[in-house]
């Protein structure tokens, strides 16, 4: 079955930008959250970034491509018209399998299940449904427009058709696929959150600052950008829960957030969104 229409369910910062993305290339998108002002300031968000596309000639017509996105509060409309539908609600199990419950009772089995979860077992999320074969993890990067990584992640029971139509949709929304065995921290995170861990680790026993290790890495290693700024970018609030988790799954200490980071969390500094992390971002 050729995909036609993507359904994303949660339209915060990963939900709109997916949607966004599937319109880019000129999908029908519908896009779901649990209350109308949600969905309506995930479309908003939608259409401030096609405008942006098309103001960089990235696309002709941003009222076009925004004319194929539709949202709603109806879960069941979503699994009624998509024949992929990527989940992007908060980072929480309970959560995310009570998602996966309802979208499998309601979704015909052919179609595709995806979540984009940074650091869950796509395993356990499909434990809850009668059709794990076609449960993966498609996990996007921040913002899905701009980061051409898609991670996609085989659970136990995820089908090699799935694969491929997953692998099919990425190539067609210009991402670049991998494809990673569901293991803690995927192919991305877990050599990340090492570097981000350790980064931080170096500030506080006073190697250097973090611009200068952020710049070791970019000038000597050719990072295009150093751990430091990155976990900042990404916020060290989710840093510290991932590496917790990563630390407690695979057994290592090296994940585990220093004092400085969950000091600078505990204070509510997580980086960029909240204004301070290892750099200040008022002025940004
Ligand atoms: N933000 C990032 O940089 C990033 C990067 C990669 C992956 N992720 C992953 O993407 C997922 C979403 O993250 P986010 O940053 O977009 O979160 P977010 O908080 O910005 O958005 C989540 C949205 O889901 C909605 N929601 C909650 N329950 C719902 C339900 N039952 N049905 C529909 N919508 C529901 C919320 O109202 C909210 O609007 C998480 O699993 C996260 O780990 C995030």
């Amino acid at each position: 079955m050729a995909t036609q229409t993507i359904g994303v369910i949660g339209a915060g910062t990963m939900g709109s930008g997916i949607a966004q993305l599937a319109a880019q290339y000129g999908y029908d998108v519908v896009l779901r959250d649990i209350e109308q002002d949600l969905v309506d300031d995930g479309l908003e968000r939608i259409r401030s970034g096609l405008e942006a596309a098309e103001s960089r000639d990235i696309i002709p017509s941003a009222d076009d491509a925004f004319a194929h996105v539709e949202g709603t509060t109806d879960i069941e409309y979503v699994t009624d018209e998509a024949s992929l539908i990527v989940e992007a609600v908060p980072e929480d199990m309970d959560l995310k399998k009570t998602v996966f419950e309802e979208l499998d009772a309601q979704a015909d089995p052919d179609v595709i299940l995806g979540t984009n979860t940074s650091s869950l077992s796509v395993t356990e999320i499909a434990s809850v449904t009668e059709h794990p074969e076609r449960v993966l993890g498609m996990h996007f990067f921040n913002p899905p427009v701009k980061m051409k990584l898609l991670e996609l992640i085989t659970g136990h029971h995820t089908a090699e058709e799935t694969v491929e139509r997953a692998v099919d949709f990425a190539e067609a929304v210009g991402r670049d696929p991998i494809v990673v065995d569901d293991y803690p921290g995927f192919a991305s995170s877990r050599l990340g959150l090492v570097l981000g861990m350790e980064a931080a680790r170096m500030v506080q026993e006073g190697v250097a600052s973090a611009e200068d290790i952020d710049t070791a890495m970019e000038q000597g290693y050719n990072f295009p950008m150093g751990p430091l700024k990155l976990g900042d970018y990404n916020g060290w609030d989710v840093r510290v829960e991932v590496g917790e988790y990563l630390a407690e799954e695979l057994g290592r200490d090296v994940y585990r957030p220093p004092q400085n980071v969950k000091k600078m969390v505990r204070a509510g500094d997580y980086g960029k969104k909240t204004g301070r992390g290892f750099y200040d971002w008022d002025d940004e």
